[in-house]
């Protein structure tokens, strides 16, 4: 049986915040994409942009992903375009149960405005987001959950992603 809930969704979707709270309800460890490959790099996501480049973030992305996939069970939050590359999708596929979220575009302006550290919205988080957004509406839609968080709480939205998971098994820690 897959045992790895895998989150996904554009930048400010809230998968690191929720997906730590849905770990916890379910007794899963959580890890993040982000957080292994600033490990890996042993320097912030804004400083592999500027130094080695996208393409090397990327590269070390798709390694990282692979690497961390090998583990189960836990919950696995990716950053927002770990879903760019099909042989990264593919590699979430396989790898378990994929829980797409997304919210408004006025929500996710709101929620990145406030929230620091991601070099491709520099120099304006709202035009970036828009056009971002436009560039990647269909990279999500892969996944068979589908959960809007806009104006929802964590506890919500991790209610609505138990309820939706049940008919895909039980991935409670035993
Ligand atoms: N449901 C929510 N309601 C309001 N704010 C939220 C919600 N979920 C997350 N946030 C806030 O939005 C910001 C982005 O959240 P988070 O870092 O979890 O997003 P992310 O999807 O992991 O982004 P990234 O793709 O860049 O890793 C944070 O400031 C967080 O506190
Ligand atoms: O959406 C993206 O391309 C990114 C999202 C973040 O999680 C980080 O992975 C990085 O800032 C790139
Ligand atoms: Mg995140």
């Amino acid at each position: 049986m897959k045992k790895n809930l895998i989150l996904i969704g554009f930048m400010g979707t809230g998968k690191t915040t929720v997906g730590a709270a849905l770990a916890e309800e379910l007794g899963l460890v959580h890890r993040d994409l982000d957080d292994a490959i600033i490990a890996k790099a042993g320097c912030t996501i804004p400083e592999i942009f500027a130094q080695k480049g996208e393409v090397y973030f990327r590269d070390l992305e798709t390694e990282v992903l692979s690497e961390l996939l090998q583990e189960q069970p836990q919950v696995l939050t990716t950053g927002g375009g770990a879903v760019l590359r099909k042989e990264n999708v593919q590699c979430m596929l396989e790898g378990g149960l994929v829980i797409a979220l997304s919210a408004t575009e006025q929500e996710l302006i709101r929620r990145l405005e406030a929230d620091e550290g991601r070099p491709l919205l520099a120099g304006g988080v709202a035009q970036r987001v828009r056009t971002l957004l436009q560039e990647r509406k269909d990279a999500y839609s892969f996944a068979p959950i589908q959960v809007d968080t806009t104006e929802k709480s964590v506890a919500e939205i991790v209610g609505e992603i138990l309820s939706a998971m049940t008919e895909f098994g039980d991935f409670r820690q035993d």
